[in-house]
């Protein structure tokens, strides 16, 4: 069957991992990489890869069988979601967990408008993580789910972190508590505060004539990101953020510990380990991709999340061969 034409809204690390993760699925082509700067100025990783001005989205309606929004969610998303939703069908990573009903209505109402589909909020939190959340509850609906992430490099934090005004370069690690682990993994299942699961670290490169204390309070302070936490932040010299700071490294797992009917202790555990966030990420939305664009031939439009998209869309096997593995 045709190939499935893949575009990219957003080129950062995001972008740059699905432009190398089409290139590993033989059942897809990349039409190219839409960005806001001038594309004169970006160099795409892959020879051959065409980098178009975000214009040139108009127009390519007709190329394009998913697009996959690569940009910030804390103030790139919001906006182009709807407004992209509204033209293609579209993957995207939407994170800031508290705003997702309304992310969701908002780029609903015109991807249903056009006929379109557009998966919000896939990855691996929200993403696979969600998925192994509501395996456990519905299986286990006697218990306690617990996440933890990390040590590593949240996208979303870091990028949060760098549209703070006077911020010119920032990384943000999470930090997972080691006694709130030992207790989950003890069995107790303990009820624990966002504040006792996670600590943040950033490293901030600071703009020219910025103000580190104001910089500082606007992060530690940030709705959605970081009120709930304790964060430490340190200001350091461009050459080291980029000598010291520049994998991005991320993981974590998620556990169900629960009792079943008879009183059986049962514990389900998935977890991660990612030598890169970005990369790891990249490959879920593209395989996402594959399945929106038979969702949207099924003719299931509007938004959805990953909780409606049936696991076997996501594979490039057919259906006669998936049930054969079953065996
Ligand atoms: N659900 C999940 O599990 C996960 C979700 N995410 C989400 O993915 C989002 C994107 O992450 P990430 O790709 O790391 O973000 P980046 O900061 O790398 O990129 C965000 C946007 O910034 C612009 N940009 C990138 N590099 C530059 C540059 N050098 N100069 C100017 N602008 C630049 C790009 O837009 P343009 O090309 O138009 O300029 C890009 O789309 C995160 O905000 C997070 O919310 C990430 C990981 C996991
Ligand atoms: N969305 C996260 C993916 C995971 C990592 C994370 C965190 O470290 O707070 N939360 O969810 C990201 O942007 O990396």
């Amino acid at each position: 069957s045709a190939q499935i034409r893949i575009g990219i809204a957003g080129y950062g690390n995001l972008g740059r991992g699905v432009e190398s993760a089409v290139a590993t699925n033989p059942d897809m082509t990349l039409v190219g990489v839409f960005t806001r700067r001038d594309p004169a100025t970006v160099t795409p990783q892959l020879p051959g890869t065409r980098v178009f001005g975000w214009d040139a989205l108009a127009g390519h309606e007709d190329e394009v069988d998913v697009l996959i929004l690569c940009g910030g969610s804390k103030s790139d998303l919001p906006e182009q979601g709807p407004e992209l939703a509204a033209r293609f069908n579209t993957v995207d990573s939407f994170d800031t967990h508290a705003r997702i009903p309304e992310y969701h209505a908002a780029v609903d109402a015109p991807a249903r408008a056009a006929g379109r589909t557009a998966l919000i909020s896939t990855g691996w939190d929200p993403g696979l993580f969600s998925i192994n959340r509501v395996y456990g509850e519905a299986i286990l609906p006697v218990g306690e789910t617990y996440t933890f992430w990390g040590r590593g490099v949240s996208q979303g934090h870091s990028d949060a972190v760098r549209r703070v005004p006077g911020v010119a370069a920032a990384v943000q690690y999470t930090l997972p508590s080691a006694d709130a682990i030992a207790e989950v993994r003890s069995g107790t299942r303990p009820t624990l505060t966002t504040r006792q699961k996670h600590v943040r670290e950033c490293f901030v490169v600071l703009a020219e004539g910025a103000d580190a204390d104001v910089v500082r309070k606007s992060i530690v302070t940030m709705p959605d990101y970081f009120d709930e936490y304790d964060t430490a932040v340190h200001f350091v010299d461009a050459d080291v953020l980029a000598r010291d700071h520049a994998g991005m490294p991320h993981g974590g797992f998620v556990i169900r510990s629960g009792d079943t009917g008879g009183g059986n202790r049962q514990v389900v555990e998935y977890s991660l380990n990612l030598g890169s966030n970005p990369e790891f990420t990249a490959s879920v939305l593209t395989a996402y991709a594959r399945a929106v664009h038979r969702m949207n031939a099924a003719g299931q439009i509007g938004a959805q999340t990953v909780y409606d998209v049936a696991p076997g869309l996501l594979s490039p096997k057919s259906a006669a061969q998936l049930r054969a593995e079953l065996l």
